[in-house]
């Protein structure tokens, strides 16, 4: 099949946490019309991450942060409850869900399972996610978790299953990852 996008041009507008930079491409349509195009793109790594689950007790454990940009949404007072994730480095996706299950929760699990990859925002990031599910038992725990380096202050939560559905209800869960990964849980009866 013909190329449908040739890049003409990339420029960056910030060289910062991530790149934001506008691309320049020539784009073919369905009907063949070759148009010039320009978006802002968002560019950085992927990530992982991974929903905690406990069958018998039918909870999970979930981490709850600061996050800027949500803050700056009028909705939000910034304090967005999530599955935890942490961008991949330099470490394969099941390595760094493993790794981020560890520092953010403090639970070091064995055997994780590969949900579903995910654009949370095509239109705006470049960032792919890679989103697994891991069963924990207690004796997992073997730090308190709270994130890896000085900045980081996460709160780490243990809830229902139940409760953790009703907040998608509530509006009290709004991260899309999490939201996904709990209904991955549902559909595949996960927690049953
Ligand atoms: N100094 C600085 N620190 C930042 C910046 N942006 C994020 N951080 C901090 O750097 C740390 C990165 O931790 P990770 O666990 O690796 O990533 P994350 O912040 O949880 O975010 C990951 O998951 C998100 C989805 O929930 C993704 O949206 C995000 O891009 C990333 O992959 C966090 O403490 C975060 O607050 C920034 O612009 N400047
Ligand atoms: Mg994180």
């Amino acid at each position: 099949m013909e190329e449908r996008v040739k890049i003409i041009e990339e420029r960056s507008l910030s060289e910062g946490w991530f790149n934001l930079k506008e691309v320049i491409y020539d784009y073919t349509w369905f009907n063949g019309r070759v148009q010039r195009q320009s978006r802002e793109v968002a560019k950085k790594g992927n990530y992982a991450g991974i929903l905690l689950y406990n069958k018998e007790k039918r909870t999970v454990i979930l981490t709850r942060q600061f996050r800027m940009p949500s803050y700056l949404n009028d909705t939000s007072d910034g304090f967005i409850v999530e599955a935890c994730a942490g961008m991949l480095d330099d470490d394969a996706p099941e390595e760094c869900a493993k790794r981020e299950a560890l520092e953010e929760t403090g639970f070091k699990v064995k055997n994780i399972e590969k949900a579903f990859e995910a654009y949370t925002s095509p239109g705006t990031l470049s960032e792919l996610a890679h989103l697994y599910v891991g069963a924990y038992e207690d004796d997992m725990k073997v730090s308190k978790g709270g994130g890896a380096d000085e900045d980081e202050d996460i709160e780490v939560l243990e809830i229902s299953f139940t409760q953790a559905l009703e907040m998608i209800k509530t509006g009290e869960i709004k991260d899309a990852k999490t939201i996904m990964l709990l209904q991955y849980a549902q559909i595949n009866e996960l927690l049953n």
